[in-house]
């Protein structure tokens, strides 16, 4: 009997709606490159018993090709958002979706997934290669084709080839890595999960395998969900970050729009360094807040709405500034500008490629700011006078 043909428009991709299995003329792409290939759809978790909720309410998705960070501290959920969708723990409420497929009740080993964690975890009695080959091999992949294909993954992680028939119990740590990476994803799977693998390393070991992961992500297109405490290495790393704090999803987005448009001030904690001054709003005119700050200066800031509503007139707010955005001359207020606040430079570190400088502001105020180091700049203890471009800075209602 001859086969009806389906054509799915958004792409034209045609396939035989009868024998799904078996495409027709093109191969049907497992998720069109608009669908997101893993939705988490209002996911519920109970902690164990006592903790409250690990997770309140995640609505998450990752497209297609795209690196998506958990960020957040200690216990925040992320470990337990990533063995949901693994398959190591089921939501208590939600819906869980790869590929389009409801995944309630699909076992770890039937999910289209490549895990790895803070450990390498490799199979101590197999070698390199048997454990980079062995989703291959529970795959039935013919030996040959396994140890072709984990061999050209291990390469391509820069794992030397002279180690393959190698037991893992002696590896360094990146090696070991590595080997774990190329085991998750020697079977090209659908989405890879990164329970923070770079947690352990540090230095070079981890700035090398970090820019590692992003060269593969681009090369080999892949789509990952990633977990990290680590704010600089999830800005730097993701296509979107979704910031997770206490079981509950505070903001997602681009990395420049967390670091820049916090939706809250502990969003702006938790994706980097930033003062955040208590006060109470003066008055608000023309789309700029003005605020009394709790240690004195008179200060302007753009207005945000939070969780709690905008910040109003008379009400307690919090002004949030990045250090970096804080400029300090060794001036007087009056010197440098209308806008310039008096202060007193209390410290100042050295730490790379910025100073750390420590300043008092007004009556027990205290804001860090972070300049170049060939700057002119007051000694310590001396006055100083500091001021910020007015939309750097951002009022939430406390
Ligand atoms: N299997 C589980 N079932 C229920 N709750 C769990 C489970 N595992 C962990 N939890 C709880 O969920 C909460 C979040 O823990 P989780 O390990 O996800 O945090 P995390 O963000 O990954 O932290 P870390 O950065 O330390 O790994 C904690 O209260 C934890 O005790």
């Amino acid at each position: 009997m001859a086969q009806r043909l389906v054509s799915f428009g958004t792409d034209g991709t045609v396939f035989n709606r009868g024998t799904p299995r078996h495409p027709a003329k093109l191969p049907v792409p497992a998720t069109p490159a608009a669908l997101p290939l893993l939705v988490m759809e209002g996911i519920r978790k109970e902690g164990r018993r006592g903790e409250g909720q690990a997770l309140a309410w995640l609505d998450l998705q990752v497209m297609r090709g795209e690196m998506v960070t958990l960020l957040g501290p200690a216990g925040a959920g992320k470990s337990v958002a990533l063995d949901l969708v693994a398959g190591f723990l089921e939501p208590d409420g939600g819906r869980l979706l790869i590929k389009g497929e409801k995944q309630a009740g699909v076992p770890t080993w039937r999910r289209d997934i490549g895990l790895v964690s803070g450990t390498p975890d490799l199979f101590p009695e197999m070698t390199v290669l048997a454990n980079a080959a062995f989703a291959l091999e529970a795959r039935g992949v013919a030996r040959a084709e396994r140890e072709e294909r984990a061999g050209a993954m291990l390469e391509r992680l820069g794992v030397p080839p002279s180690l393959s028939a190698e037991r893992p119990a002696g590896l360094p740590l990146p090696i070991a890595m590595r080997v774990a990476l190329a085991r998750a994803l020697v079977h090209e799977p659908a989405l890879l999960l990164l329970d923070d693998p770079l947690g352990a390393l540090a230095g070079e070991e981890r700035e090398a395998l970090a820019a590692d992961l992003a060269r593969l992500h681009r090369a080999l297109g892949l789509t990952v969900l990633h977990a990290t405490r680590d704010a600089a290495l999830a800005l730097a790393l993701s296509d979107r970050v979704a910031v997770l704090e206490g079981g509950t999803l505070r903001q997602a987005g681009t990395p420049r729009d967390l670091y820049e448009r916090p939706a809250d001030p502990l969003v702006a904690a938790l994706t980097g360094p930033c003062n955040r001054l208590g006060g109470r709003v003066v008055s608000m005119e023309d789309g700029l807040c003005r605020v009394r700050l709790d240690c004195g200066p008179t200060v302007e800031g753009l207005p945000v709405t939070g969780p709690e509503g905008s910040p109003r007139p008379g009400g307690r707010c919090l002004l949030v500034i990045r250090p970096e955005a804080v400029a300090v001359a060794p001036l007087s207020a009056e010197e440098m500008g209308e806008d310039a606040l008096p202060a007193r430079l209390v410290e100042n570190r050295f730490a790379g490629g910025h100073l750390r400088l420590r300043l008092e502001v007004g009556e027990g105020g205290e804001l860090l700011a972070h300049r170049p180091p060939d700057l002119a700049l007051p000694a310590v203890g001396e006055d100083a006078a500091l001021a910020w471009a007015l939309a750097a800075a951002r009022v939430y209602p406390a």
